[in-house]
């Protein structure tokens, strides 16, 4: 295609691709926030290199092909790299890789080659410099002289060991590639998408908006790791093999990547290369490719580099995958949260190793920036290799039946107007009962990192809430055995066991409580911070904004949001509900600091000679217990009077431990 342009059409096209790749080069690099997929970028590319190939009167230094890419953002100290950063060289079929074999071999006439092949990982190229072993500075590779002094970032990820188990040379500079794994990867974009933030686009993109914080707890919370793949600078030890590097470095205490091999001919390399096409989407980091090295470091050294990447290595990039298929419909659904997400429902395509129908099309800004409209055909792919979404549609085989997309101004559930708060992408159902907003967060409520109560699914709470037993996450405590039994698939056994894993919830950590609420930004790190520093529920729903944001890691937006579920009377009177419950308000410190009875759970029943009921639960609570009004497996203690009620009997069953009159006033410390 280069050659049909005449010079002038050449120079503008070229003129053209520059800007556009710079635009995307600052989306990408600087803001981690990319607009199109790398296969697409990597074709503007291709294309710019092509038509600089033809006409090399047109290459100025200033071009996107001249250089490795990611410009330092300001608010980080800069560090030179001590050996420059390149990029790789791109290969993107069999073919490319004999091209590289020869050019190799040409350049080393007559010399035997071995091939390193090890797994291109989608992440964030960094530099850890160890003084006498020590991990003393960290830096992204920025424009490959000179990036960002990320240290304290870098320090968070587990598998970046601080400090060499074996060797202590002088001055060694360890690179590799800082990556976030699939699954962290779709659990920060769901949480992004929960709090109304853009997701990332994929784990690259990630793992770079997370090692560029400016606070390292953010960083600490991603879930981050590190492969090491070579050495930059080094002093005081010595290798002659790429290979070697590697077994030292695992040595040490780095993460080396287990799929790393080793070929004296190309076409093993390819052989393997291409075996890790498909066997790629098993692996649970994405990798986009594999990276061919030159295995003899002074061969290495003979070969050399051009500006952008060494001519001794190559990045074999995967296809990317893609699917064209028809969009049929899009549906919507209602989040905890209130946000109305539309739903792309499409004709079942493969993509990375399983078969989707449906993809997130996140916000109805989105689907009229990329222009699509039901009925069209569509291009597909997976995030991270694991998030379906759609990436364009193609306008060109329309019919002119397609329809364009309105978000409902009704939410399709409980009919409530929706609205669509200034600045926010997302338009919300307002309601708080809307059912389907009520189940999902139930099912948030009990879900495992918050109280856990592993019976309660998605069925069940469909039922529950369709048949108007739980109106809130607090009636669950309040279901009866009858109501269970009456539901669809609850036998005896499975209603026993929902009920006492209900009653066990009862006694989880404040910090779970705190995030099953499901308080819009709170999630579990906030939750646990929250739960840290205010020790009660109570003294959490009493303070102000400026004690809130007084914890570090809760900003603005956390502390306007916990304001703001407190304010509201009906959360309130949730609480009340779970306190009534027996449901444990307060962290194990705050139970422990009140008093001898710490935190213990009293019930009283039938009528007292020394003292009234107030008098007793006035009693109880200035030694730090509390007094419940029904008997659960929570109680501690049923304080039994003249004429005891039903309770007597139901605390007999469970066997909780009775106390008579003389025997409470012994234990509050009272002569009898
Ligand atoms: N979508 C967009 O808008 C956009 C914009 C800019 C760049 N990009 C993407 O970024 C790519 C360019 O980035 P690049 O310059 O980092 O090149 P690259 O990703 O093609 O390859 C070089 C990088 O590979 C990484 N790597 C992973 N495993 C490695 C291993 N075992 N050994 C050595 N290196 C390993 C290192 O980080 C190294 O810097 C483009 O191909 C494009 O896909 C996309
Ligand atoms: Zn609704």
């Amino acid at each position: 295609m280069a050659r049909r342009l005449s010079r002038e059409e050449a120079k503008r096209r070229i003129e053209e691709l520059r800007r556009e790749i710079a635009y995307h080069d600052y989306r990408y690099y600087v803001l981690d926030s990319p607009v199109i997929s790398d296969a697409e970028y990597d074709r503007l590319m291709l294309e710019l290199m092509a038509l600089e190939e033809a006409f090399p009167e047109f290459i100025t230094p200033n071009s996107p092909t001249q250089r490795v890419g990611g410009a330092p953002r300001e608010g980080f100290p800069t560090v030179r790299h001590l050996v420059p950063m390149l990029s790789l060289a791109n290969a993107f079929e069999p073919g490319d890789l004999r091209d590289f074999d020869r050019r190799v071999k040409e350049a080393l006439p007559g010399e035997k080659v071995e091939y390193v092949v090890e797994p291109k990982i989608d992440g964030l190229a960094v530099s850890l410099l160890y003084r006498n072993g020590e991990f003393v500075q960290g830096a992204t590779r920025g424009d490959g002289e000179v990036g960002e002094d990320v240290t304290p970032n870098l320090r968070t990820i587990r598998s970046i060991p601080l400090r060499f188990l074996k060797d202590a040379p002088p001055l060694v500079e360890v690179r590799g590639e800082a990556f976030m794994p699939k699954e962290a990867f779709v659990k920060l974009n769901e949480r992004r998408e929960e709090e109304g933030e853009p997701p990332f686009a994929n784990p690259r993109n990630a793992a770079a908006g997370s090692i560029r914080q400016l606070d390292p707890r953010v960083t600490a919370g991603r879930k981050l790791d590190f492969f090491a793949y070579g050495i930059g600078y080094y002093e005081g030890i010595s290798f002659s093999t790429h290979w070697e590097v590697l077994d030292w470095l695992a040595e040490q205490g780095f993460r080396v990547n287990e799929h790393r091999r080793l070929f004296s001919s190309i076409d093993e390399v390819i052989d393997y290369v291409l075996s890790w096409q498909n066997r790629r989407f098993d692996l649970p980091y994405v990798i986009d490719g594999m990276v061919v090295k030159v295995n003899s470091l002074e061969q290495q050294a003979r070969l050399g580099a051009t500006m952008k990447s060494p001519r001794w290595a190559v990045a074999f990039k995967f296809p990317p995958e893609e699917a064209v298929t028809k969009l049929r419909r899009i549906e919507i659904s209602v989040g905890r949260t209130g946000v109305l997400t539309p739903v792309a429902v499409f004709d079942p395509v493969q993509i990375a190793g399983t078969t989707v129908s449906r993809a997130t099309l996140h916000n109805e800004d989105l689907i009229r920036e990329k222009d699509i409209r039901v009925g069209d055909y569509i291009v597909v792919h997976k995030a991270g290799d694991v998030i379906p979404e759609v990436v364009r549609s193609l306008p060109e085989r329309r019919t002119g039946e397609e329809q364009i997309f309105r978000m409902p101004d009704h939410c399709p559930v409980c009919g409530a107007k929706t609205i669509r708060e200034k600045g926010e992408v997302a338009v919300r159902c307002p309601n708080i009962s809307c059912p389907a907003r009520l189940k999902e967060s139930i099912f948030h409520f009990a879900s495992r990192n918050a109280m856990d109560i592993r019976g309660l699914g998605k069925v069940l709470v469909e039922q529950l809430v369709d048949r108007g037993l739980v109106k809130s996450v607090a009636d669950i405590y309040f279901l009866r055995r009858e109501d269970l039994l009456r539901l669809e698939r609850m036998g005896p056994k499975s209603t026993a066991n929902l009920l006492r894993e209900i009653e066990e919830s009862k006694g989880r950590e404040l910090h779970r409580l705190i995030f099953g609420l499901g308080i819009r930004h709170v999630g579990e790190r906030a939750a646990k911070l929250l739960a840290e520093h205010f020790g009660s529920i109570d003294r959490l729903a009493r303070a102000t904004e400026e004690e809130l944001t007084a914890i570090p890691e809760i900003g603005p937006k956390i502390a306007a949001s916990v304001r703001a579920f407190f304010a509201e009377p009906r959360n309130l009177e949730v609480i009340e509900r779970l306190r009534e419950a027996g449901v444990r308000l307060e962290t194990g410190e705050e139970m422990q600091k009140e008093g001898p009875l710490k935190g213990k759970v009293f019930v009283l029943t039938g009528a007292l000679k020394s003292f009234t009921r107030e008098e007793a639960k006035a009693l109880i609570e200035r030694l730090g217990g509390r007094v419940a009004s029904s008997v659960s497996r929570r109680t501690d203690y049923v304080v039994v009077g003249e004429n005891p009620g039903s309770k007597y009997d139901r605390a007999r069953e469970l066997g909780i431990k009775m106390l008579n009159e003389e025997e409470f006033k012994r234990l509050l410390g009272l002569e009898s």
